[in-house]
């Protein structure tokens, strides 16, 4: 089976500066992979590098399939949810919706309404995004991602700044994805975001990748059993040490 991300040394500098180094990873198909790491690590440039919105330095990869220098075989196969998603406050969500899927060229008016039911905005989705609460509008740009049925998305960061009862239904909705056949990546530096919903994940810290592993096996990586957490501050530690040594 062909994996939905296959990289090969992919790096990017931003003038002397390497921000993602030599990255190399595989993401099989229809699985859940958490991209996990603190701020500053890499993981947007990875990101944008993924859904060829910024050139690598050097190093290639494959997405859906396809080599991320062909960015209309690559933009038609996947989602993006961006850390801080496009919304016109002035539009209601419905009127943002048929926008987009104008843009994408897909015929999706029935699609929509499903979409809006399933994510419970449809009593809403009549009213301007500007009166949504955040949660709100994280389901509409997440509608928004999947709205031309992606055989992957790009979540960068799908919970931050949500209350604890949004961020749980954007989490049980993106569990959802996989069981329409999705592959999802996603981005974050929370850790109980990917405990919960990752097949794999990988901890990337000033650029590299210093742990993959599933989620149970990363936490039963050292003889006593620590939570995710003491990994994630293990590794990256254990890094910050090899940096400065
Ligand atoms: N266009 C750019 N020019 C120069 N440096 C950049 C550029 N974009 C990102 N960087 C730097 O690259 C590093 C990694 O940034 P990136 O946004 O990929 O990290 P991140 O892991 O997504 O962090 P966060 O969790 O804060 O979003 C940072 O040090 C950032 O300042």
């Amino acid at each position: 089976m062909t994996p939905a991300i296959e990289t090969d040394a992919l790096t990017k500098r931003f003038d002397d500066t390497t921000v993602v180094s030599d990255l190399r990873l595989t993401v099989p198909e229809k699985s859940v992979y958490g991209f996990l790491g603190p701020n500053g690590a890499g993981k947007t440039t990875t990101m944008r590098m993924l859904t060829t919105l910024t050139r690598p330095t050097s190093g290639t990869a494959r997405v859906a399939g396809q080599s991320i220098d062909n960015r209309d075989a690559v933009v038609s196969r996947i989602g993006f949810l961006p850390e801080e998603p496009p919304l016109y406050d002035e539009l209601t969500a419905r009127e943002q919706l048929r926008y987009v899927a104008g843009l994408r060229d897909v015929g999706a008016e029935e699609r929509i309404n499903t979409l809006l039911d399933r994510f419970d905005l449809a009593d809403d989705a009549d009213e301007r995004v500007s009166t949504y609460s955040k949660g709100m509008k994280q389901k509409t740009a997440l509608i928004q991602a999947i709205l031309h049925e992606p055989e992957l998305v790009f979540l960068d960061e799908p919970t931050s700044g949500l209350d604890p009862r949004a961020a749980r239904t954007v989490r049980e909705l993106i569990s959802e994805l996989t069981d329409d056949g999705m592959t999802v990546f996603l981005s974050t530096h929370i850790l109980p975001v990917v405990e919960e919903l990752a097949d794999t994940v990988g901890v990337l810290h000033d650029g590299n990748l210093v742990a993959e592993d599933s989620p149970e096996r990363l936490t039963h990586r050292a003889e006593q059993e620590q939570s995710l957490e003491d990994v994630f501050l293990d590794v990256t530690s254990e890094e910050e040490k090899a940096v400065s040594q």
